[in-house]
């Protein structure tokens, strides 16, 4: 069964842990936490604070997706905030590698993040080193954007790549997945899905974590 991560990006941030405990109560798996800085991103969203203070409350598996420029400089922080998973966008690694010996140096999970336009062919070398790979399914920014249609195929490539290495590596797919894709993204072989507006813009959050469980079967 698909993982559902929904992403606080699309939460109401005066009602975070309100909002938060709706979609660990619904069953969610994964909570997913974006980070933008105003640089790697044209958006502005939270830091290791936040992240900390809802860890003391929530029981989810915390997933970072770090869109920050030099994120070797703030993993520790989101480490010892409660990450479980930190994934960085290899857009913005110079030192890919060691950004993801960094991360897992803590003893957590290590992930890579490729945008729409970005080569499968940069993550080669180091595929066989991570936990997840982040594809996005929309550019990195912002919230309620539509899924681009050629990632279905680059999902279904990396999950041909993943499984002749015989690696346990997850796929997360992340922008625009809703009732009426997921099958497509699951089918593709996507293993976890980000999931922002189509769950936290509905007033029911368990109606809405419903819809996307039966779409994706
Ligand atoms: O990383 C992100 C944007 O950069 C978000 O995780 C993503 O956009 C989720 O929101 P939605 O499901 O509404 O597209
Ligand atoms: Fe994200």
């Amino acid at each position: 069964m698909v993982k559902l991560a929904p992403s606080i990006l699309s939460a109401d941030f005066a009602r975070l842990l309100e909002d938060v405990k709706k979609v660990e109560k619904a069953g969610c798996e994964y909570l997913h936490i974006d980070v933008m800085d105003g640089h790697f991103v044209p958006n502005i969203t939270l830091g290791p604070g936040i992240v900390k203070s809802l860890r003391k409350d929530v029981n989810m598996v915390f997933d970072a997706h770090l869109m920050i420029e030099n994120p070797d400089k703030y993993i520790k922080e989101f480490v010892d905030a409660g990450c479980d998973i930190i994934t960085v966008h290899v857009e913005a690694c110079t030192h890919l590698h060691r950004t993801i010996q960094n991360i897992k140096s803590y003893g957590i999970k290590a992930g890579v993040v490729l945008n729409p336009a970005t080569s499968l062919d940069t993550i080669k070398y180091v595929l066989d080193d991570v936990d997840m790979v982040l594809l996005m399914s929309v550019n990195p920014g912002f919230g309620g954007q539509s899924y681009i249609p050629c990632v279905t195929e680059k999902i279904k490539e990396l999950r041909k790549m993943i499984d002749e290495r015989g690696l346990n590596v997850e796929i997360e797919v992340d922008g625009g997945v809703k009732p009426s894709n997921i099958k497509e993204v699951v089918d593709a072989g996507a293993d976890v899905c980000v999931a922002g507006s189509a769950i936290f813009g509905h007033e029911d959050i368990d109606e809405a974590v419903k819809a996307l469980r039966e779409n994706a079967k």
